[in-house]
């Protein structure tokens, strides 16, 4: 594994959640003791690698100041309209002293393991190529509406999770060119796609669910009690 690189954290935390349906946006819903932005944290917090963690947060957000969140590299900047918004303002905050690889992680999946995030770290940077965690799907896929119409075939399907890493220079200037063209960008790989750059694919476990709608909310706290008991053992 390379050594020698620098890496910044940009974490989108500026969503609503209006999937969730909470009187406050799901990153501030409490499981296992503490808030999901804040398990989230945690597990980052372990890349003792990472210069900064560049956290978006929206200017009326009343929630995050109050955290009391106390790690040094942790930067808040404003969030924007939509989250490729949000991650380009993350972005922006570094561009005086830019790393060389910046890795950016939903403030809603609180359940990824270190272990897949060093597994992305080090397939990729060996690569020199970006990537992002995926899982492949497993279910059957149907296309339709009110009625099946076809069973996709499913061998090269994979679903997007975060953490996506990124080299700085290139996520910036295609988020930044698709973005001038309207393009809709859901995560930072279909940015790095549009511009016709190479996006390694790295498996990641599928527990590591981006928590979006209230019935997520008992397994992601199952989960993470278990984890944090198998920790402490
Ligand atoms: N303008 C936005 C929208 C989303 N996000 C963040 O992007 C991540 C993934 O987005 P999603 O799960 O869709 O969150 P929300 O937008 O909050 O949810 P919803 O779409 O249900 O409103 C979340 O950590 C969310 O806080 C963000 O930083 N800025
Ligand atoms: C980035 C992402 O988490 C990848 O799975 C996802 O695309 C963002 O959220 P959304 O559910 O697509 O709005």
């Amino acid at each position: 594994m390379k050594t020698n690189y620098t890496l910044a954290i940009i974490v989108p935390a500026a969503g609503v959640g209006s999937r969730m349906q909470h009187s406050a946006p799901k990153q501030y819903i409490r499981l296992a003791g503490k808030t999901i932005l804040e398990h989230t944290l945690a597990k980052l917090a372990q890349l003792k690698q990472a210069s900064s963690i560049v956290v978006a947060v929206s200017d009326d957000d009343p929630h995050f100041d109050s955290l009391g969140l106390i790690d040094p590299r942790i930067i808040r900047v404003s969030g924007g309209k939509e989250r490729a918004d949000s991650v380009l303002n993350g972005l922006l905050a570094l561009a005086a002293n830019p790393p060389d690889w910046v890795l950016v992680h939903d403030a809603a999946r609180p359940l990824v393991m270190p272990t897949d995030i060093e597994r992305l770290l080090t397939e990729c940077i060996n690569a020199d190529e970006g990537g992002i965690l995926a899982s492949k799907v497993k279910d059957t896929i149907k296309r339709g509406g009110t009625h099946s119409k076809q069973t996709v075939p499913r061998d090269d399907l994979w679903q997007a999770l975060t953490p996506q890493l990124f080299k700085y220079h290139d996520l910036i200037q295609a988020l930044q060119a698709a973005l001038a063209q309207q393009i809709t960008i859901t995560d930072e790989a279909s940015a790095i796609e549009w511009a016709n750059k190479p996006v390694k694919l790295v498996a990641g476990r599928s527990d590591n669910i981006k928590i979006t709608t209230p019935e997520d909310l008992d397994l992601a706290s199952f989960l993470l009690q278990k984890q944090h008991s198998e920790n402490a053992l």
